[in-house]
């Protein structure tokens, strides 16, 4: 029993940050994202009667305890779903530059949910897949769908109706999203860790609440009008409240660094200067950008002047899970 899944990783533009249930994964708030072509993970789930544990490989190597748990507990809530006891050997490889500040854990756990179910004959259609890759992560929920994504939060304590759905495909409006790289200098609060501290603690997490869901709505209508101005200014305003709550925590953090903020400034420059671009930001110092993709060569000369500004990787619209030959 064997079968080999790819799954592309998403930016969120209306952010998912924060659980109401940390076991079943379910989020606060509903959020919005568009899945990238350039960056996936491509995985190979086997199925074997004759293991005692599950092994896990991931670009080449064997995985540390850790994370070998983690892939144990996601996959111990597949094999229930499926009424299965085999272990598996668990092969991945991630077309996601680590350092480039995509969190390889949406497609890591989507291409999983989408490899693992396959192997064991299971014919999962993109809710009950979105359904399980949420398990392992929230935002793995919304990299089962290509193009612009929506995951509902839902309203039900089981979670069954917090899932994924496409509201437009990848090849029907062509954005660009530049991932602008930036040194790293000091280890991160996670994502997870990050947005629990900021439920449990941060007095600005009622003002997120109570505004997200019109972004949703503004996003969802800028994105069927193909209004970028419009999705990009709902898009930014969204991830400086997202951060602003982080601020109120206790203690307080920040993900943000100095070339973060200079990177936001040029943005804000640029669009005085007549170039539509604006800027999201995740758990994490890097910054993605969108614009047009004929503007796209002129911020992307903009940016690499910076002296805070690494890399850039230029990504688009990209696909939902697709099933490779073993
Ligand atoms: O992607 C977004 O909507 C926004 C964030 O990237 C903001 F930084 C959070 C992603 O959280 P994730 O890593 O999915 O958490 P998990 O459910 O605890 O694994």
């Amino acid at each position: 029993m064997k079968a080999v899944a790819q799954a592309h990783t998403n930016i969120a533009l209306i952010k998912y940050w924060g659980k109401r249930d940390e076991a079943l994964f379910l989020p606060m708030n509903s959020s919005l994202s568009i899945t990238l072509d350039r960056f996936y993970t491509t995985t190979g789930v086997q199925f074997c009667k004759d293991l005692s544990k599950d092994i896990f490989m991931l670009n080449g190597e064997l995985v540390n305890e850790q994370e070998l748990a983690k892939m144990t507990r996601f996959l111990d809530i597949i094999r229930n779903y499926a009424g299965v006891q085999e272990h598996a050997i668990i092969n991945s490889t991630n077309k996601v530059p680590t350092a480039a500040g995509f969190a390889s854990s949406a497609s890591g756990y989507a291409a999983v949910a989408a490899a693992s179910t396959k192997a064991l004959g299971l014919e999962l259609g993109g809710k009950e897949l979105s359904m399980l890759a949420r398990r392992g992560s929230g935002s793995a929920t919304r990299s089962i769908f290509g193009g612009y994504v929506e995951w509902q939060k839902g309203e039900r304590e089981d979670g069954s109706d917090s899932y994924a759905k496409q509201i437009l495909g990848e090849k029907e409006w062509g954005l660009t999203i530049l991932s602008v790289l930036l040194e790293s200098k000091c280890k991160k609060v996670s994502s997870r860790e990050g947005m629990k501290r900021t439920v449990e603690t941060s007095p600005f997490y009622s003002g997120w609440l109570d505004t997200v869901e019109h972004d949703i709505y503004s996003a969802k209508e800028a994105i069927r009008n193909h209004d970028f101005d419009q999705l990009g200014k709902v898009s930014e305003a969204n991830a400086l409240k997202m951060h602003a709550t982080m601020l109120g925590a206790t203690p307080p953090f920040t993900y943000w660094q100095s070339g973060t903020l200079a990177v936001m400034e040029r943005i804000q420059e640029l669009r005085e200067e007549g170039i539509s671009a604006y800027f999201t930001i995740d758990a994490g110092p890097n910054v993605k950008v969108l614009c047009m993709p004929n503007d796209e060569e002129r911020v992307r000369a903009a940016l690499l002047h910076m002296s805070e500004v690494e890399d850039i990787y230029s990504c688009h619209p990209g696909p939902g899970i697709t099933y490779l030959p073993e």
